[in-house]
C-alpha cells in the first residue's frame, strides 16, 4: 500500500484531470455562481457625472445663498450657477453646472428663497464622475465568481450578459446498507442519509448542476449501475465505501466498471481514505462515508474541482489566520481540520471531533488546520482557519 499523499499533491493530482468547461453568454441576473470567462468591461461610467452625496443644497462661492431651483436624482438642475447661487439637491442628483460645493441640510437655514449656513458646505460631498469606474475600465476579471455584488456591478456597468463558463454538471451517490431516503420515516438500526444532501448543498455552491441519486445499498452491482447512469456527469462524487471493511465496495465496483484509480488516501484527519479514480474524461472523487469526513473532504476536494471545471481563478480553498480565543492540544499523526466556532474573540475548537459528530460541525463558522504534530497552541495565537460559509473561497 503505497502511503497517503500529502494534502496539497493531491488536489494538484485532481485539478490536473479537470479542465474549464466550454463558456456561453448569459444573462446577468441569472449568472450566481458562475465564473466569468471574458472580462466584464464598463460600457458606462459611474457616476455618469458628478452627484451629490448628501441631501442638501448645492452652491456656488461663499453665501449667504439665492435659491434657484432644485436638482432631483433622474430630474437634473439645467442652468449654470453663478457665485452666491444655490439649488436644493438630493442623494444621488447631478451637481449643476458652477456649482462647487454641497452644504448638509441639517446645516442649512432657509427663508423663502434666502440659504444661509451653519457650517460651510464643502466639495467632499460631491460624488465625482467615474468615481467608481469609467466607461471601458474592466469591472471583473476571468475566473471571478459571479454573486450578488458582482451582478450589481455587471449591471451599474451597463451589461446585460456575461460569458461565462458552463455550470459542471456533478453527480452525487450515496452508499450504505444502513441509509434510509426519508429522514421521518428510519427504524433502527437504519439511519437517515446526510451526505448525499450535505454534498448536494455544497456542489451547488460551488457552482455545479447537481443530481443525486437515492442510497445505494453496499453491493457493487448497484453501485456499478448507479456510476453507469451518472455517465453524462462532468464529475461523480460518491460518498461511503471508500475505506478497507469488505462491505468498502467503491474501489472493487470502479474496477469492475473500467475506471483506474489515480490516487487513494491522503494525510488528512479526517478524510484519509478520499480516491481518485478516472475513466477517460470521467473523473470519480471517493469520499470518505463518515459525514464530517465528507464534509471535509467535500469542501478541500469537491469543491475546488468543481470550480475548476467551473473556471474559477482560484479553486483551494484560502486560509485566513484568526486568533485562538481558547487553547488547542498538540497536533496528531495527520494534518487536522479542527471544527470551530468563530466568537468575537476568536476560535475556539470544538470538544467533540470525532468525524461522526454533526453537531460541532453545524455549530463551526471555521476548520482550524492543524499540521501534524504541531505544537500546542496558547489563548491568542494566530492559526491558519478555512471560512466555511464562503466555502472557503475568499
Ligand atoms: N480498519 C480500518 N478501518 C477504517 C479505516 C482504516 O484506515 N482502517 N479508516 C477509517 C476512516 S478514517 C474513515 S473516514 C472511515 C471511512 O469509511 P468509508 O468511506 O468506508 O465509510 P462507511 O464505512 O461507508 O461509513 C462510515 C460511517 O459513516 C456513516 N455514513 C456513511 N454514509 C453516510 C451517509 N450518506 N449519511 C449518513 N451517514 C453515513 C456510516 O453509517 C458509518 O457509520 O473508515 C474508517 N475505518
Ligand atoms: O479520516 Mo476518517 O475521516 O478520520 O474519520
Amino acid at each position: 500500500m503505497t502511503p497517503p499523499l500529502n494534502l496539497e499533491d493531491a488536489q494538484t493530482r485532481l485539478l490536473a484531470l479537470l479542465q474549464p468547461l466550454a463558456v456561453r453568454t448569459y444573462p446577468v441576473d441569472g449568472s450566481a455562481r458562475l465564473y466569468v470567462a471574458e472580462k466584464v468591461v464598463a460600457r458606462r461610467s459611474q457616476p455618469p457625472v458628478d452627484l451629490s452625496a448628501m441631501d442638501g443644497y448645492a452652491t456656488c462661492g461663499g453665501g449667504p445663498w439665492f435659491l434657484k431651483g432644485e436638482s432631483r436624482a433622474g430630474a437634473p438642475y439645467d442652468k449654470l450657477l453663478g457665485k452666491g447661487d444655490a439649488v436644493r439637491i438630493s442623494t444621488g442628483a447631478q451637481m449643476p453646472l458652477g456649482a462647487d460645493a454641497v452644504l448638509l441640510q441639517e446645516d442649512a437655514q432657509v427663508e423663502g428663497t434666502d440659504l444661509t449656513a451653519n457650517a460651510p458646505p464643502t466639495a467632499r460631498f460631491i460624488r465625482r464622475a467615474g468615481l467608481d469606474f469609467a466607461s471601458g475600465d474592466i469591472l471583473l476579471e476571468p475566473g471571478t465568481r459571479m454573486g450578488a455584488a458582482q451582478i450589481a456591478l455587471a449591471r451599474a456597468g451597463g451589461c446585460g450578459s456575461v460569458v461565462a463558463h458552463e455550470r459542471p454538471r456533478v453527480a452525487i451517490i450515496e452508499c450504505g446498507d444502513e441509509l434510509c431516503a426519508d429522514p421521518q420515516d428510519c427504524r433502527d438500526p437504519q439511519i437517515p442519509a446526510v451526505n448525499g444532501a450535505m454534498l448536494t448543498e455544497m456542489a451547488r455552491e460551488a457552482g455545479g448542476e447537481v443530481t443525486a441519486t437515492a442510497p445505494v445499498p453496499d453491493d457493487a452491482d448497484a453501485l456499478v449501475r448507479a456510476i453507469e447512469s451518472q455517465a453524462e456527469a462532468a464529475l461523480i462524487v460518491i460518498s461511503g465505501g471508500a475505506s478497507v471493511g469488505p462491505h468498502d465496495l467503491v474501489k472493487p465496483a470502479l474496477e469492475a466498471a473500467g475506471f483506474a484509480l489515480d490516487f487513494w488516501r491522503v494525510a488528512i484527519k479526517p478524510g484519509k481514505p478520499l480516491l481518485v479514480a478516472t475513466r477517460g474524461d470521467a473523473v470519480v472523487l471517493g469520499l470518505p462515508g463518515n459525514p464530517v469526513s465528507s464534509f471535509v473532504t467535500g469542501f478541500l476536494f469537491m469543491m475546488p474541482a468543481i470550480r475548476r471545471m467551473a473556471g474559477a481563478r482560484d479553486c483551494v480553498p484560502r486560509a485566513v489566520p484568526l486568533r485562538l480565543a481558547a487553547p488547542v492540544p498538540e497536533g496528531g499523526k495527520r494534518r487536522e481540520f479542527v471544527r470551530a466556532a468563530w466568537t468575537g474573540d476568536g476560535v475556539i475548537a470544538a470538544d467533540v471531533q470525532d468525524s461522526s459528530a454533526l453537531r460541532p460541525l453545524a455549530q463551526a463558522q471555521v476548520l482550524i488546520d492543524r499540521a501534524a504534530g504541531a505544537d500546542p497552541a496558547k489563548t491568542g495565537t494566530f492559526v491558519p482557519c478555512y471560512l466555511l460559509e464562503s466555502g472557503g473561497y475568499a
